[in-house]
């Protein structure tokens, strides 16, 4: 069979065998792993509750005060790291009523907040994976702060100095399955074409969200915290010095029907609002096991137990982490990258699961090294989960 074009026919094989020398050799795999956090504020969560009321001048809210502390004190998290500080709020007092506009103001400051964040990041994970900038052939981002044309993936691109035929996507308001989601579709975009390096950039800060307390936000003012994570993807064959830390064996999304409601984000005229309801680790509990064995492909669980896999979960919050290993009898330990990584950062959204991992690959005395298969597990608004079916090499493999 041949096709026409204008110098004649071209054999359909031929265009066949073109394209099939653009795909890669086996799965994909993270190559390089950077994470940043702002480095002005650092809020231990024992005085959270004390210093949000004061700078928001709301210390006259006793009972919520109360109840702020309460859930900090449940939260599984000793600090986190905040781009605002007392200056900047004293500065923006808009920020504090959710009647006043103040979506402007925010978006001026994350246009160079959020991309410098992300480029801290990103220039770790480069200056790990050993190759120059710009031998990056693909770029996703992923925010819940992106309300702009062109946006943080442009910034970001032209700060690393890739080159201007660098393939860009921006993801934004996935919440917290923005890294599991742009993890996923890295690996389609390494897999599908030959040769392509793809850097993956998470940046999240608060301050498109942060207002006073009130009775609808205490949870994420209590959870959220800020930070960034980059990784580089790709896929064989490898170069000299390229060494995949985690094989991307195969990924699913899964959304549970009829819980739009229960997890959501919202840009307004104040920022973006949002809305965690009560039932999100329930609910994350009751579908996890499913998930999982969508994402191994098999009908029943993939192994006899679920503890001989590592895992790799975004600790959504300290019950999700709970109901995780009650749900999959997980022994001690299982998830202590998971917990870790909430003690001393909180929730960052979509770039808490790349602390994860970058937590997950540090070699561990009392641990030993990683069992071979793993699972990585992000969850969001939707609720939407994404998984993912991961190999740990052994070192002597590339
Ligand atoms: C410079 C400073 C700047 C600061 C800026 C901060 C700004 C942050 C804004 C960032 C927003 C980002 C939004 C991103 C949205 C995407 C989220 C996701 O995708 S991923 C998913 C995100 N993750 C999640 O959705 C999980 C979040 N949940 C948790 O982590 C835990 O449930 C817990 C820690 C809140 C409580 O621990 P637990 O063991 O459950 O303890 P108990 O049962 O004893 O409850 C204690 C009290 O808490 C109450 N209460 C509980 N839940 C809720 C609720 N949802 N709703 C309301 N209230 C709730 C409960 O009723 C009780 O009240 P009381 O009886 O004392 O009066």
């Amino acid at each position: 069979m041949t096709k026409a074009n204008g110098n004649g026919a071209v054999p359909v094989r031929e265009s066949q065998r073109r394209s099939m020398q653009q795909h890669a050799q086996g799965p994909a795999a993270m190559l390089a792993i950077g994470t940043a956090n702002p480095t002005g504020v650092v809020i231990p969560q024992d005085h959270f509750a004390d210093d949000i009321f004061r700078m928001t001048k709301t210390d006259h809210l006793t009972q919520l005060k109360e109840k702020m502390k309460r859930i900090c004190q449940k939260t599984g998290i000793e600090k986190r790291y905040f781009h605002l500080n007392e200056e900047s709020v004293g500065a923006n007092p808009e920020f504090l009523d959710r009647e006043l506009p103040s979506l402007d103001a925010r978006i001026d400051m994350v246009a160079t907040a959020v991309p410098k964040l992300a480029h801290s990041a990103a220039t770790k994970a480069i200056a790990e994976w050993g190759r120059p900038a710009t031998d990056i052939t693909h770029l996703v981002f992923s925010t819940y702060s992106a309300c702009q044309a062109p946006s943080f993936d442009l910034q970001l691109a032209t700060l690393l100095g890739l080159r201007p035929t660098v393939s860009r996507t921006i993801l934004s308001l996935h919440g917290c399955y923005g890294g599991g989601r742009a993890l996923h579709l890295a690996k389609q975009l390494a897999e599908n074409n030959h040769g392509a390096r793809v850097l993956v950039a998470c940046a999240e800060l608060t301050l498109v969200c942060f207002g006073a307390p009130d009775g609808s936000n205490l949870v994420g003012t209590a959870l959220f915290g800020d930070g960034a994570g980059a990784v580089i993807v790709g896929a064989g064959p490898f170069s000299e010095g390229e060494r995949p830390l985690f094989e991307m064996v195969s990924a699913t999304q899964t959304t549970i029907p009829r819980t739009e409601h229960v997890l959501g984000m919202q840009v307004s005229r104040a920022g973006v609002d949002f809305h965690l309801g009560i039932q999100v680790p329930t609910l994350i509990g009751q579908n996890i096991k499913q998930c999982l064995i969508d994402a191994f492909g098999t009908d029943d669980a993939p192994c006899s137990d679920w503890n001989d896999l590592f895992w790799a979960v975004h600790p959504g919050g300290r019950p999700i982490l709970d109901n995780i290993d009650t749900v999959l009898k997980l022994e001690p330990g299982k998830l202590a990258a998971s917990r870790h990584v909430l003690r001393e950062y909180g929730n960052m959204s979509g770039a808490t699961i790349v602390f994860v991992l970058d937590e997950l690959r540090r070699p561990r005395k009392e641990t030993g090294l990683l069992p071979e298969w793993g699972a990585m597990l992000a969850f969001g608004p939707g609720i939407t989960i994404e998984a993912m079916v991961l190999r740990a090499p052994r070192l002597d493999e590339y």
